[in-house]
């Protein structure tokens, strides 16, 4: 026992390397990881105090738990039983595949990573490109909401600018979970947006053991008051007008308001732009039969970059106005006493009209929507119509909004200005519309009182 033997240096290296990290894993690790956990904590229970709606410990749980949770949920193990026997297959591989979901769609929430780090950036990357604007519609019923109330954004999707200018704006209200298509589904994409705590979703998906885990995710944290935002048109306005709701996350969050102590509200937030980043995208997609968004994740950062460069440089320039507008909250226990059982649909149309009714009527869509209506307008016409059209007040930065909005669709090539007349032109009419489209369902059906001797469009 007491022989000695002789090995070589670099296997003792390695004997003593494997050593230290047993040592440290079954030692130090614990404590340190303890170390870090009870500062996180600590960090965390002071930002809560700023935040309106404090994050909710299910928001907080490990993921690991979460998922735990989930998949031992008594709806999913119904779900997997009946999977298991449609498709024939055992229970126990049944339990795996629901097990993949959930891995899939669980989020791994970073308070640090989203208020140290994405709210910066949201906040950078908005006065980037816009002038941006917030307005309340109701500020009164949206600060009064209960605080044990599980409050959920309903949102128009205009532009992937959208979440980020929301909860840059959103930021000293909660942290935000979204649900994310799978277009998000790239690494290292995949990861960040998962320490944001949003969750993926599998939008085509008709497979019911699927739809079950997801709407039971959807449930527990709908029922754990976890602060949400949905785009229930469920993908980017091609026409730029508002789409039609889809209803399943919608279920799911009804399904999760259960809890007699914990109204579900829903907030509607209507957002519009001077100049949506990916507008030409949107329009050739509307223009193609199967209607998708080509926009490879590579382009997007490149341009992203370029950008970047150019304001290091001093050389960017901004988009105009990108404004944010909350509308009137939802009460879902009210809206259901007042409706009756089968609410869904009402419910959803509701939420869509209240979102309409908010959109922000900004210079770009307003000239837009005239010269679809008039081959020709003056640029104080333009101007007078504009005040008239979104009730801005005489005098303020009006004039200078509207002059950059002509400034800029000039420069793109979509109207052009010959003296003192301001009229369509280029080959992309379809631009004009698309912006025209995201407030004409606010303005009245023909410019009547804005200018009597202007030409119709096409006349
Ligand atoms: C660097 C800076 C960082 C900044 C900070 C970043 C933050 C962190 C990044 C986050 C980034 C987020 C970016 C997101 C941007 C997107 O990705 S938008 C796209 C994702 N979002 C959505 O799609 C939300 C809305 N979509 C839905 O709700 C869809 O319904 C679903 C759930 C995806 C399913 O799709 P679907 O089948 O087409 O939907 P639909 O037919 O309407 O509904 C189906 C269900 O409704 C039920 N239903 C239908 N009609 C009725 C009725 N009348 N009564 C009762 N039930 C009904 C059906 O029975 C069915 O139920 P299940 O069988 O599922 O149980």
């Amino acid at each position: 026992m007491a022989q000695e033997i002789t090995i070589p240096l670099w296997l003792f290296a390695i004997i003593l390397l494997f050593a230290a990290i047993t040592f440290a894993s079954h030692f130090l690790f614990p404590s340190v990881r303890w170390f870090f956990r009870r500062r996180l904590e600590r960090a965390v229970a002071r930002l809560n105090q700023r935040l309106e709606r404090p994050i909710q410990p299910f928001k907080l749980a490990r993921r690991h738990d979460t998922i735990q949770r989930l998949i031992y949920d008594p709806q999913v193990g119904r779900a997997v039983q009946a999977h298991a026997r449609r498709e024939g297959i055992p229970e126990a591989v049944a339990f795996e595949q629901a097990k993949r979901y959930a891995r899939e769609i669980v989020p791994s929430f970073s308070a640090f990573a989203y208020f140290g780090l994405a709210i910066r950036v949201a906040r950078f990357l908005s006065n980037m490109f816009y002038e941006v604007r917030l307005n309340h519609t109701a500020p009164e019923e949206v600060h009064g909401i209960d605080p044990d109330a599980t409050v959920v954004f309903v949102m128009n999707h205009r532009s992937n600018m959208d979440y980020v200018l929301v909860t840059y704006l959103a930021a000293r209200q909660s942290a935000l979970s979204y649900a994310v298509g799978e277009w998000a589904r790239v690494w290292p994409l995949s990861r960040l947006i998962r320490a944001m705590g949003a969750y993926f979703i599998r939008r085509k998906s008709r497979n019911d053991l699927y739809r079950h885990v997801l709407s039971c995710y959807v449930r527990q944290a709908t029922e754990a008051g976890v602060t949400q935002a949905i785009f229930p048109e469920g993908g980017l306005s091609l026409s730029g007008g508002l789409g039609p709701p889809k209803l399943g996350l919608l279920k799911y969050m009804i399904a999760g308001a259960t809890n007699e102590n914990r109204d579900v509200v829903f907030v509607p937030v209507a957002l519009n732009y001077d100049r949506v980043l990916e507008d030409s995208i949107l329009t050739d997609a509307a223009s193609r039969p199967d209607r998708r968004f080509r926009a490879r994740i590579g382009v997007v950062t490149r341009w992203m970059l370029k950008q970047l460069w150019q304001r290091l440089r001093g050389r960017s320039h901004q988009f105009g106005l990108a404004a944010v507008q909350f509308g009137v909250p939802l009460s879902l226990d009210r809206f259901r006493a007042e409706t009756g059982s089968d609410f869904i649909n009402p419910l959803a149309d509701e939420l869509m009209a209240r979102i309409g009714q908010v959109v922000p009527i900004l210079p770009v869509p307003a000239i837009a929507w005239m010269l679809t209506r008039h081959q020709s307008l003056t640029p104080d016409e333009i101007e007078a119509q504009y005040r008239r059209l979104s009730g801005a007040a005489e005098g303020g930065d009006t004039s200078a909004f509207v002059t950059a909005a002509l400034r800029q669709l000039q420069g793109r090539g979509l109207v052009e200005m010959s003296g003192d007349t301001v009229r369509a032109s280029g080959d992309r009419p379809q631009l004009l519309q698309y912006y025209a489209a995201s407030i004409s369902h606010l303005l009245p059906g023909d410019a009547a009182g804005a200018k009597e001797n202007s030409a119709p469009a096409g006349s």
